[in-house]
């Protein structure tokens, strides 16, 4: 019997570096898939049943939110840039020892319904033992306006096992309570069920321990992390998510979410993700 996988579609973009390490994006939403360091398994959750196409992107790997966070204003869920069809800028770069590849998308040509012109740039570097993915949006337009945004990675993890280093003392926002903001206050956060917490003004390094191994969580110019994992329940709602695959991943978003981004015309942000081994 064969078990059916994610579908993967045809535009896929795969890097691999000197070391050996292997990762796979798809220009359907820029979306890093799959991240498989040398020696060690795949880092990355993707859903066996997911099923991107037109206005839904894959469930899992990174998708990028832009210019909106969640259902934190009038767009779609997230922006409307993870369901769009990126560019390759130029061939991607591979075999060297930092692999990297380039996706472009920008207003002008994609006719999102957003009065505000942008141009976003998604950098993907691929070293030894790390993964790296850094935002550029830029403002070609002629007003400024404010935006938020996140690199929404879903790591593959036995989530009950995991404990995630680096937030105490931060304040978040609880999603599931109104959105009320509490004080983190233990040291490790362990998840035994749903969470979906914005953690705001977090310090750029997160350690996500389960058992003897580690992986760290670092990010630049993203201000906020979300740390979300539907629990049974909401994943058994989600339609494209086995029920109980919410044990096997953890996402780790870097967020820009509280204090949105200010972006005056012909300036550009930057944000960065990058995950390491180790
Ligand atoms: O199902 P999606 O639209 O991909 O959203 C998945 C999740 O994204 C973020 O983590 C939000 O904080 C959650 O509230 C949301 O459920």
């Amino acid at each position: 019997m064969t078990t059916a996988g994610p579908a993967r579609d045809s535009a896929e973009v795969p890097l691999h570096n000197a070391a050996g390490d292997e990762a796979s994006f798809s220009l359907h939403g820029a979306q890093l898939l799959s991240w498989v360091p040398r020696g060690a398994g795949e880092q990355i959750y993707l859903s066996p049943l997911s099923r991107p196409a037109a206005g839904k992107s894959a469930r899992g790997g990174t998708p990028v939110c832009f210019p909106q966070f969640a259902d934190r204003g009038p767009l779609p869920k997230h922006g409307f840039v993870r369901t769009a069809h990126w560019e390759l800028v130029s061939p991607p770069l591979s075999g060297t020892e930092v692999a990297e590849a380039r996706f472009q998308i920008d207003s002008a040509s994609s006719g999102f319904a957003w009065e505000h012109a942008f141009c976003l740039v998604l950098v993907a570097r691929l070293g030894p033992g790390w993964l790296e993915l850094e935002l550029q949006a830029a403002n070609t337009g002629r007003s400024a306006y404010d935006f938020t945004a996140a690199l929404h990675t879903y790591l593959a993890t036995d989530v009950r096992a995991a404990r995630l280093h680096g937030l105490q003392g931060c304040d978040y926002e609880d999603n599931l309570a109104g959105r009320r903001v509490q004080r983190e206050r233990s040291p490790f956060l362990a998840v035994a069920g749903e969470v979906d917490r914005v953690y705001l003004q977090v310090p750029g390094v997160l350690r996500l321990e389960e058992g003897a191994s580690q992986r760290r969580v670092m990010q630049q110019g993203f201000t906020d992390v979300v740390v979300w994992n539907p629990g049974p329940a909401k994943a058994a709602q989600l339609g494209d998510m086995p029920p109980q695959d919410w044990e096997r991943m953890l996402c780790i978003e870097a967020g820009v979410i509280g204090q949105p981004v200010h972006l005056p015309p012909g300036k550009t942000w930057h944000g960065l993700q990058r995950l390491e081994l180790g």
